[in-house]
This record gives C-alpha cells, structure tokens and sequence, in this order.
C-alpha cells in the first residue's frame, strides 16, 4: 500500500522536524505584486475583491505561482466580520480601513450577529474553488482576526496609535465591553468553521494589537477569548492546527501558548531566536520571523538573516515567515530570492 507523504506544512504543524522549513508569508497576496493591482483594479474597490470568490481566488494563487509557497493563506480581510455584523466599514486610499465607530454598549444594537454568513458566503466559496485549486503539496490557510484586534478597528473607526477609546470603554464599563468581545468570539468560531467546512485545513489567528494590554487585561481580552475560539473549533474538528499570532506580547507568548491551546504560534520579528528556541519551541511549532523590511532590503543583509533564522529554529519543529505582513514597497525578486534560499539552502 502507497500512502501519499503529508504536506510539509502540515508535517511541521504536527511536530515533526522536517527536512527543509516550509514556508509562506504573511500578506503574500498584495500591491507588492504588479498582477495583484491589475485584478484589484479590475475588481472596483478592496471589499469587492475580497467579496468576488473568482478575483480572490486569483490573488491567492498569484505568489504561489512565482513563488510555490507551501501554504496559500485565503484573501480577505480581518474586518468583513465587522461588515458582515453591519459596522459600515470603507478601505479609503493612502489611509487604510475606517468605520464608523461603536463605543457603548448602548450601541451594539447597531450590530446584527444573526445573519453574517450571508455578507460572507462569498469567502466560503472562495475557500472551497481554493482548495480544489491549489497546488497538491500546497497547504489552504483560513484566518480571522482575533476579537481583541478587531475590537480595536471596530471602536476607534481606524487604525490608532493610543487605543484610548477602546481601552476607556474596557477600563470604565467591562461588562458592557465584554458583551461586544461575546459577539466577536461567537462570530469568529462560526466564520472560522463554515472555512474549514469548504475545504480550509488551518486556520490563522492575527491579533496584531495584542501587544498594547497590561496583565489582567491581557488575560481577559487576549488569551480568555482565543481560548474559547480555539474550544470552539476544536469541538468539531479536534485535530483542526490553529496557529496564534499575539504580535507585540513578548514573555507573554508563553502563557499565550499554554493557556489557549494553539497548536503554533507565528513569532513577531522582535521575538529573540535562542529564547524562543527554549522557551516557545519547546512547547509548540514556532513560525517566523524575518523582518519584512529585511524583504524591502534584499541582498546580503536579507539573506544573512534568513540563514540565521533558519539555523536556530531548525532543531525543531519550525515553518518559516516573516515577523509581520510584506509591506507594498517589497520588491517581488526578493521574495524570490528568499523562497530560493529556502528551498535550496542557497541565494539564486
Ligand atoms: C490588522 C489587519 C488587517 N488585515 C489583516 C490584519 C492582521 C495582520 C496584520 O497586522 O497585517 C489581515 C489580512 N489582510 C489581508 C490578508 C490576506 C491574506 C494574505 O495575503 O496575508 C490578511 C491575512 C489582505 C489585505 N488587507 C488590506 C490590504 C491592502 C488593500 C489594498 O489592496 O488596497 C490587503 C492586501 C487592507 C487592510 N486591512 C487591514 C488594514 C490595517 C489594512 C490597511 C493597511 C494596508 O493597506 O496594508 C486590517
């Protein structure tokens, strides 16, 4: 009997060392990229690529194509759960995502959690056309954002600096607080299950802000709901991989991976390698974590640091990535220099 070899990706997932590290990058799909800003035009604005499944479909595949990741991570976005609950919510050029925003618990009647798979069913069908789609030895990576992060865009109405109107609403009135965090959990597991039902076979969780919590809050906001999210998958997909990715949190990563039952964990770019290698690998499957200004950069500075990375981690189970998201300014050979280091251990 012939059995076919897993995914490598999936291999390192499940805790094995493998002979090279698989590799994907976060926001992989993009303006980096000159065929993404064709189909984006094409598509009318960002909401209407994320909502189209045949131009999403498209942006997915475009960096496996140059690049032959072993992951492809679905295109869409963190906030379609605040537009599908009904928050208006527009991406403006040169500024990035604004809502308008919900600051009292008087407000979360402007929310409508009843019916959001009908705003998203679009993804669904995007993940299912991918997973027939990709590569055989390719990995389809589903994601949301966490509940903490996607508070964040959802009360200041931007990207912020202080986080003060979130964290005055948290600090002054946390049960009325903690209600929008219930509306978040319980939308993120449904979101996150209909992916894996139309074919996604790990699910990302990005809390890019988790970082800007002091202790106790950091215990209720961050690690209480990404626990109950990965329960919640987990009751019906039991082996499902969950990988967490609480940016910014540093000796905090630890309590974050004993307590919410993750099954990796993405390294932020200031995670240092040797403490993460006794601290973190040793617990679960690391990912990470060059710079992604290291990608704009390119050159021998870039790949000094990718073979360190690699030598560090290597010793166990380990998926390589970048510390944060490829920034627009990325030129498109570096990755290919990159995904050719990884591959053959040598610069192309
Ligand atoms: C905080 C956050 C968001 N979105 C996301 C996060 C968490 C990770 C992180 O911190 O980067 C996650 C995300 N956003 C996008 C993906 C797609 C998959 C991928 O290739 O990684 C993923 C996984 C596409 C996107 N999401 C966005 C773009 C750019 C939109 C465009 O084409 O104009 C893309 C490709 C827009 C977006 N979406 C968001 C912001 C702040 C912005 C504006 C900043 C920017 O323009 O880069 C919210």
């Amino acid at each position: 009997m012939t059995t076919t070899p897993a995914k490598l990706m999936l291999r390192a997932l499940s805790g094995e060392i493998t002979e090279r590290p698989p590799f994907w990058l976060m926001r992989q799909a993009g303006r980096y990229l000159p065929e993404y800003r064709a189909t984006r035009a094409q598509a009318g604005n960002f909401l209407d690529l994320c909502y189209n499944p045949r131009l999403a479909e498209e942006v997915t595949l475009q960096p496996l194509r140059r690049y032959g990741m072993d992951a492809a991570i679905l295109f869409a976005d963190i906030l379609l759960i605040p537009d599908a609950l009904g928050q208006p919510l527009d991406y403006l050029e040169g500024e990035g995502p604004v809502l308008d925003p919900v600051r009292s618990a008087g407000e979360l009647s402007k929310l409508n959690p009843e019916n959001i798979h009908k705003t998203l069913e679009p993804v669904y069908e995007t993940v299912s056309r991918l997973s027939s789609s990709i590569p055989s030895d390719c990995t389809l990576i589903g994601f949301a954002g966490a509940p903490w992060t996607v508070a964040t865009y959802m009360v200041e109405g931007r990207g912020s600096k202080d986080y003060v109107n979130i964290k005055k609403w948290m600090y002054g009135d946390p049960a009325g607080f903690s209600a929008l965090m219930d509306i978040l959990v319980e939308a993120t597991i449904a979101y996150l299950l209909k992916q894996v039902e139309a074919g996604a076979e790990v699910v990302q969780i990005f809390d890019t802000w988790a970082g800007v919590l002091p202790d106790d809050e950091f215990r209720k906001w961050v690690l209480g709901p990404t626990k109950r999210i990965v329960e919640g998958l987990r009751h019906h997909h039991p082996d499902l991989p969950v990988i967490g990715f609480p940016k910014g949190v540093g000796g905090n990563i630890i309590d974050f991976v004993e307590e919410t039952g993750v099954t990796a964990v993405s390294l932020d770019t200031g995670t240092p390698l040797d403490w993460a290698a006794r601290n973190v690998q040793t617990r679960v499957p690391v990912q990470g974590n060059l710079d992604p200004i290291l990608l704009v950069q390119g050159g021998a500075a870039m790949e000094n640091r990718i073979a360190e990375i690699i030598n560090r981690l290597k010793s166990a189970p380990f998926i390589f990535n970048l510390g944060h998201g490829i920034i627009p300014q990325t030129p498109p050979e570096h990755v290919g220099a990159l995904s050719q280091l990884i591959r053959d251990g040598s610069p192309s």
